[in-house]
């Protein structure tokens, strides 16, 4: 899997048209989004939120409201409906719109209206780097605030599910830490160890899985060489396990401003995959992450 374009060709050919339930839709970026992608033939989408704002900025955009709208003022409450329409299966997708991540995580984790289902949530960020040979995913950057070992099972297992549903067969992870050597005063190259062990006896299966590496190792072979590390994972990884919160989101942010990466990002793990963008993300990694939940719905 080298580029989004690929997962593009994969949709192509889906049985049928899913649809995505906008929480708080007045909002300029997640319309042009939502409307691209229905252009593109991706998905249709149900529109909560202030109907009047949501209608004056389609008309400020010229864009044609072809959508259904469930007025809701209150961006939180739009949420909690927009969440709700998925858990009913009236829609297939959640996405972000004009409500902080918060309300927003918070309306997928409620247990009336939500969409938990007793497995660990967890947001994966996909990047296609200018001169990295493969598309490289990078998890948690969005939910997960301080995983501990459990936690972190859970992120490695719902990462690899996605990255094999997206042809690789069997993705190579690396438990990215601050050193490459296992140290007890950083708890994170403690945690990589035990994973990696786990995956060697087969309790974390479908991937190769390797840490603690520090990033340098995990993407350059010279690099990892040049400390004289032999890893199947090094140089190649397709994962890169994040030791928190801080990190994978400081990654995310470097990568969008820093680099002509193409992006995007969905929650996993819930009943239905969730998009929640951030400002900070183009058009077109808006776009590319309703791709990415088309395909995981
Ligand atoms: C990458 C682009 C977008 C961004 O930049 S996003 C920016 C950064 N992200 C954030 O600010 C969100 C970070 N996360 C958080 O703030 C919190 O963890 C979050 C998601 C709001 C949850 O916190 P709280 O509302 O305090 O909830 P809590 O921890 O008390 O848990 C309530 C119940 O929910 C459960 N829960 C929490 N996190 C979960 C998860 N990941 N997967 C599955 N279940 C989860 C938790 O076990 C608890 O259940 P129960 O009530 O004990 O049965």
């Amino acid at each position: 899997m080298k580029s989004f374009s690929e997962i593009y060709e994969k949709i192509k050919g889906s049985d049928r048209q899913r649809v995505i339930a906008v929480a708080a839709a007045e909002d300029e970026p997640v319309l042009q989004a939502v409307t691209k992608a229905k252009e593109l033939g991706l998905c249709n989408a149900v529109l909560v939120g202030d109907e009047e704002k949501i209608l004056s900025l389609l008309s400020e955009l010229s864009l044609e409201n072809t959508f259904k709208i469930i007025g809701e003022k209150n961006p939180a409450k739009a949420a909690r409906i927009a969440a709700n329409l998925v858990r009913e299966g009236e829609c297939d997708i959640l996405m972000k719109g004009l409500v902080d991540t918060k309300s927003l995580l918070r309306a997928v984790l409620d247990k009336e209206t939500g969409l938990a289902t007793g497995n660990l949530i967890s947001h994966i960020a996909a990047f296609e780097v200018p001169g990295y040979d493969r598309m490289l995913f990078v998890t948690d950057a969005a939910m997960n605030t301080y995983p501990g070992l459990k936690e972190k099972v859970g992120i490695l297992t719902n990462a690899v599910s996605f990255v094999k549903s997206l042809g690789v067969e069997t993705p190579k992870v690396a438990g990215i830490c601050a050193v490459e050597v296992v140290n007890e005063a950083m708890q994170a190259t403690v945690d990589a160890a035990m994973l990696s062990k786990m995956n060697d006896r087969g309790q974390i299966k479908g991937c190769i899985m390797d840490g603690p590496l520090a990033l340098d190792n995990a993407l350059s072979v010279e690099a990892a060489e040049h400390k004289g590390i032999k890893s199947p994972v090094a140089g190649h990884a397709d994962i890169l396990l994040m030791p928190n919160i801080e990190s994978g989101n400081v990654l995310y942010k470097a990568l969008t401003y820093t680099t002509e990466s193409k992006s995007g990002g969905v929650l996993l793990g819930a009943k239905a995959p969730v998009v929640v963008t951030s400002r900070a993300d183009s058009f077109e990694s808006k776009v590319n992450s309703i791709a990415m939940a088309v395909l995981n719905a």
